[in-house]
């Protein structure tokens, strides 16, 4: 088995103020030595600050949303250079709340994320199936044609993360069970296998992602092809994000 190392991402979503700078100095003198690979992508406003906190420490500082376009007349839009150039190392592509919110299609995903890759970034692909689509019994389709749609050929192990987020597992309290996330990471898995060859698709980590909580996070990494996880809320509070990280680190 390819090893893969191991990722605990914290998405801020729009929460944090310079206040909130104390949770991530917290985070690191508390697992600063976590040997899983830490990230957290804070709102834009704090990139740079963060950044400034973690420089040093083994915390990774990403955004949350880039523009296809390197630069030009997009009001109110961040391009890719200027999240590298405020600090970030990662960015999440194609969140849930953005393809539902900012209606972003998957060839926009695809484009932002090729955009990303080609200044250095790290892009954190989601993928995910509303309630009615698993309802429907179309979970794997949906999820198939989003990793079709948004991954670019580009794509390699080391540039390239996928996160499996049900929808309607987001914030919500209600987590996937372990089997329905295993039958999702096993086919996310094939389908990288199938398109990218044994060496990167075995080699890209999918992580999972909805309501995931310090206690819960031991038996979602339990399974075979999780390789971390994409934390809301819970990655808020270093108290919290903690537990998930040594959750994740004795995994
Ligand atoms: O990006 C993170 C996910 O949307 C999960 O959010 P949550 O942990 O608050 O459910």
């Amino acid at each position: 088995m390819t090893d893969r190392r191991k990722l605990a991402a914290g998405n801020w979503k729009m929460n944090g103020l310079g206040a909130e700078l104390s949770e991530i100095e917290a985070l690191i003198a508390s697992h600063g030595a976590a040997s899983s690979e830490l990230l957290i992508c804070p709102p834009a406003t704090l990139i740079e600050r963060m950044a400034r906190v973690a420089e040093g420490s083994a915390l990774q500082i990403g955004g949350q949303d880039c523009h296809a376009a390197a630069s030009g007349a997009h009001t109110g839009d961040t391009s890719a250079a200027m999240l590298r150039d405020a600090g970030a190392s990662h960015v999440i592509l194609g969140h849930s709340e953005r393809r539902a919110g900012h209606r972003e299609s998957d060839a926009a995903v695809r484009a932002k994320t090729e955009a990303a890759l080609a200044e250095g970034l790290v892009a954190v692909v989601c993928v995910g199936e509303t309630l009615e689509e698993r309802e429907a019994g179309r979970t794997l389709e949906v999820i198939a044609s989003q990793l079709d749609g948004s991954v670019p050929d580009a794509a390699t192990a080391e540039t390239v993360v996928i996160a499996y987020e049900p929808v309607w597992a987001i914030g919500t309290g209600k987590v996937a069970t372990t089997t329905e996330i295993t039958e999702v990471h096993d086919d996310i898995r094939a389908r990288l296998v199938a398109r990218f060859g044994d060496e990167v698709g075995n080699g890209m980590r999918v992580l999972y992602g909805g309501s995931v909580k310090p206690g819960n996070a031991a038996e979602i990494f339990a399974v075979e092809n999780v390789d971390g996880a994409l934390v809301g809320g819970a990655s808020l509070k270093a108290a919290d994000f903690g537990g998930i990280i040594a959750a994740l680190d004795a995994s």
